[in-house]
């Protein structure tokens, strides 16, 4: 029997670039992907550019557009598949779309293509999926896209507050790379220094950069995008979401858990990395510069830009530990007076 869990599994065609989505169907024919196509996407990507996508897909694919993120939705994909008799899917639009074609595509054993509509998180090229059920909101392993085409005339256009948090989901991998050598230190936990290197590298470009990624620049989708795609082959490479999610994302998932969709993930994983940042290296490290970062691009740098109050915050990252078995600088959980110190030094509140 095969260990699956050593295998890489990365995408095998990503294209990103203007005008890409009338290369779809080149792309589709390279995979070799034989049969019928079932597009997975949302109201608003689906009025945008669900036309385009079908044609370029031929024989009039089914489509199943999912308005509330769950595995209903998952379950109704899989079900449709069924009945259309499809062989592959199609995910078009942000996160929500997407994880979820990838989710029913793992439950299917098909292969899927991800075409994403903004540049929200990392999930849209990741084996990551990430389906909200009760309070679970971390991912979980699901085979990453057979491919992704990423147009960048359209992921420009799309809200602005998307694209910032793409880049504050990027700007996160700097905490997380720091929680993972923790870890691996202090509980030798398997730590892969290529994908290591590779995610903390790409946040430290995101924030070197920062001053350059501007509303309604393409060039700056196309940057974001990359960036997104290189942060999905790290966590390809270490076979676990370790490379881009440490305590910063265990305080985003608190903060969903308290209050479901307040704010965008990468917002949320933004503000946990400023803090986390601080809990790593106190007053002198690494936190101005996140935040510095974030605040140029325009995404949230504090709990009130989040929507959340002060009590919130400390409340997240003193019980953020208990999200699940991930070692971090959170150890077995933080003090509410190491909590508020931190919050209070970095302006978070
Ligand atoms: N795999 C992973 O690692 C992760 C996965 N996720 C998952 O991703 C989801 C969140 O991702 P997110 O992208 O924010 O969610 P959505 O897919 O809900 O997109 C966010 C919003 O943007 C709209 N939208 C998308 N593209 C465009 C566009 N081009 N122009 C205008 N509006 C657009 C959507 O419209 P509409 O309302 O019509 O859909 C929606 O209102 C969650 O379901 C979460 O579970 C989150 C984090 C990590
Ligand atoms: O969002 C992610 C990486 O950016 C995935 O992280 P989780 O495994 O914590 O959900
Ligand atoms: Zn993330």
């Amino acid at each position: 029997m095969f260990d699956k869990s050593t295998w890489i599994k990365l995408p095998r065609n990503v294209v990103v670039g203007h005008d890409v989505l009338s290369d779809l169907g080149a792309v589709v024919d390279d995979l070799s992907v034989a049969g019928r196509p079932l597009v997975v996407t949302s109201p608003t990507p689906n009025r945008l550019v669900g036309d385009r996508v079908r044609a370029q897909l031929g024989s009039n694919p089914a489509t199943v557009t999912v308005e509330k993120a769950g595995f209903d939705a998952v379950e109704r994909v899989v079900e449709a598949a069924k009945a259309e008799e499809a062989t592959y899917l199609v995910g078009l639009g942000g996160g929500k779309p997407i994880d979820t074609a990838k989710m029913a595509a793992d439950r299917l054993g098909f292969g899927f293509v991800s075409i994403p509509t903004a540049a929200s998180h990392d999930g849209i090229v990741s084996g990551r999926s990430s389906i909200p059920e009760g309070d679970t909101r971390h991912s979980v392993a699901a085979d990453p896209p057979l491919a992704v085409v990423a147009d960048t005339e359209v992921v420009a256009a799309a809200p602005w507050e998307l694209t910032t948090a793409g880049c504050a989901d990027i700007v996160s991998n700097y905490t997380a790379v720091e929680d993972w050598k923790l870890a691996y230190r202090l509980q030798n936990v398997e730590y892969s220094e290529y994908a290591g290197a590779l995610s903390r590298m790409t946040a430290e470009m995101l924030v070197e950069n920062a001053d350059s990624i501007k509303q309604g620049l393409e060039e700056s989708a196309w940057v974001v995008v990359k960036a997104l795609v290189s942060s999905g082959v790290a966590m390809s490479i270490a076979g676990s979401s370790r490379p881009a999610s440490g305590a910063e994302h265990l305080f985003s998932h608190r903060l969903d858990r308290i209050a479901p969709d307040r704010a965008l993930h990468g917002h949320q994983v933004g503000v946990g990395a400023i803090l986390v940042a601080y809990l790593h290296e106190g007053e002198k490290g690494m936190w101005r510069n996140i935040r510095d970062a974030l605040a140029v691009i325009g995404a949230p740098t504090t709990a009130a830009d989040l929507g959340f109050d002060d009590e919130t915050v400390i409340e997240a990252l003193t019980t953020a530990h208990r999200i699940r078995d991930r070692y971090t600088i959170l150890g077995n959980g933080i003090s509410e007076a190491a909590a508020r110190e931190a919050a209070t030094k970095t302006g978070v509140i």
